[in-house]
C-alpha cells in the first residue's frame, strides 16, 4: 500500500476488509494472565512471542486487529517497541491495524499525538486510532485532519463499554442543545463523514465510533441514529465482556452493517496454539457476521 495522499481513505478500506473476512476486530492485549497462561514471562520478550503469535494466527484472516497501547506501554521503550513490531506486522500481513491508545489532548498536543499515532513513517502509526473527545470534539481537529490527509481513520469514544462512560455520556449537552453527550459525539462524527464521502462517493467514513456492545438499550434511550453517522462503528465488548450476538444485533439495529465487532480476550484464550488462534478468530468473525446481518 502505497502512503499519503493516494492511499484508499480508511473506511472504504475497513469496508473492503470487513466484505472479505468479516466484521472482526482480534484485539491484541497482551495482559499478565495470559501471558502466564501462555508458558510466557511478563516482559518484552514475552510480549513479542505473544503478539507474534497472534499475528501469525490472524494476519491475513480477520479484517483488522487492535493492539492496547497501554499492555505495551507496562514494559517501558522495550514494549512500545513490540508494540510498533505488530503495525509493521499488520502492514505485511494486509491486515488494517488499529492503535488502541484512546488519546485525546488540548489541540496544540493533539497534533503531536496526531504525529506519533497518524503520519506517514512514523512507526506507531497503524491504519486508525482510538481517541477521547471529553477534551470537546473539536480538540481532536489535528488528528481528524491527519487521517483524512494520510487514508487513516479515527474511533471517537461515544458510548464506551464499561459501566462508568454512561454517568458522562449519557449526560445531556449544555442548553439550548437537548442531545446526550453521545449524541453530540455521533453528530459531530457524521459530519465530518458526510463532507468525506460527498468527495470521494465511498459508502463508510473514516471518522468512527466506539460503541459499547455492552450498552444495552442506551442507543435507542438516548436517541442516537448511529445509521446517520454514516462511519464505522468499533464494537468492543464482545465476549469477555458479556456481549454476545444478541447484544451486537439488539444494540446496533440498522446501523449493524457499519459495525466491526472487537472481541480481545475471548479470541486470545485458545491460544499459544495458532490454529486454535486463528479458528477461534475465523468463529468470532463468522458469528459477528450472522449478528450482523
Ligand atoms: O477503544 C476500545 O478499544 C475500547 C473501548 C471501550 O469502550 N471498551 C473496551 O473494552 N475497549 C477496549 O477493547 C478491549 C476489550 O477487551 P476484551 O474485553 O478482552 O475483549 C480492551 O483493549 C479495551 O481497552
Amino acid at each position: 500500500m502505497s502512503p499519503g495522499r493516494s492511499r484508499t481513505p480508511f473506511g472504504a478500506r475497513l469496508a473492503t476488509a470487513m466484505d472479505v473476512h468479516g466484521p472482526l476486530c482480534v484485539g491484541i492485549d497482551p495482559h499478565p494472565g495470559l501471558l502466564a497462561a501462555w508458558g510466557l514471562p511478563d516482559d518484552a520478550t514475552g510480549m513479542r512471542e505473544f503478539a507474534a503469535r497472534v499475528m501469525d494466527a490472524v494476519g491475513g484472516h480477520v479484517a483488522a486487529v487492535k493492539p492496547q497501547s497501554a499492555l505495551f506501554e507496562r514494559h517501558g521503550s522495550a514494549g512500545v517497541a513490540v508494540l510498533e513490531e505488530v503495525v509493521a506486522a499488520g502492514r505485511s500481513a494486509g491486515t488494517l491495524v488499529i492503535v488502541d491508545a484512546k488519546r485525546g489532548d488540548i489541540g496544540s498536543t493533539m497534533t503531536a499525538y496526531a504525529d506519533a499515532y497518524l503520519r506517514d513513517g512514523s512507526p506507531l502509526a497503524g491504519d486508525a486510532l482510538t481517541v477521547s473527545p471529553f477534551l470537546g470534539f473539536g480538540s481532536l481537529g489535528p488528528a481528524v485532519e491527519a487521517a483524512l490527509a494520510t487514508g487513516r481513520g479515527l474511533f471517537v469514544l461515544a458510548l464506551t463499554s464499561n459501566p462508568e462512560g454512561a454517568s458522562v455520556q449519557h449526560a445531556a449537552a449544555p442548553a439550548p442543545a437537548t442531545d446526550s453527550v453521545a449524541g453530540m459525539i455521533a453528530a459531530a462524527a457524521g459530519e465530518l463523514n458526510a463532507a468525506e464521502l460527498a468527495r470521494t462517493g465511498a459508502q463508510l467514513g473514516s471518522v468512527g465510533l466506539v460503541v459499547g456492545a455492552t450498552v444495552g438499550d442506551a442507543v435507542r434511550r438516548l436517541g442516537l441514529d448511529l445509521a446517520a453517522v454514516r462511519g464505522p462503528l468499533l464494537a468492543p465488548g464482545v465476549g469477555a465482556q458479556g456481549a454476545g450476538a444478541a447484544e451486537l444485533a439488539a444494540v446496533f439495529g440498522a446501523a449493524r452493517g457499519a459495525v466491526l465487532a472487537s472481541s480481545s480476550r475471548s479470541v486470545l484464550a485458545a491460544g499459544p496454539d495458532v490454529s486454535a488462534l486463528r479458528e477461534a478468530a475465523r468463529r468470532g468473525a463468522d458469528n459477528a457476521t450472522i449478528a450482523l446481518r
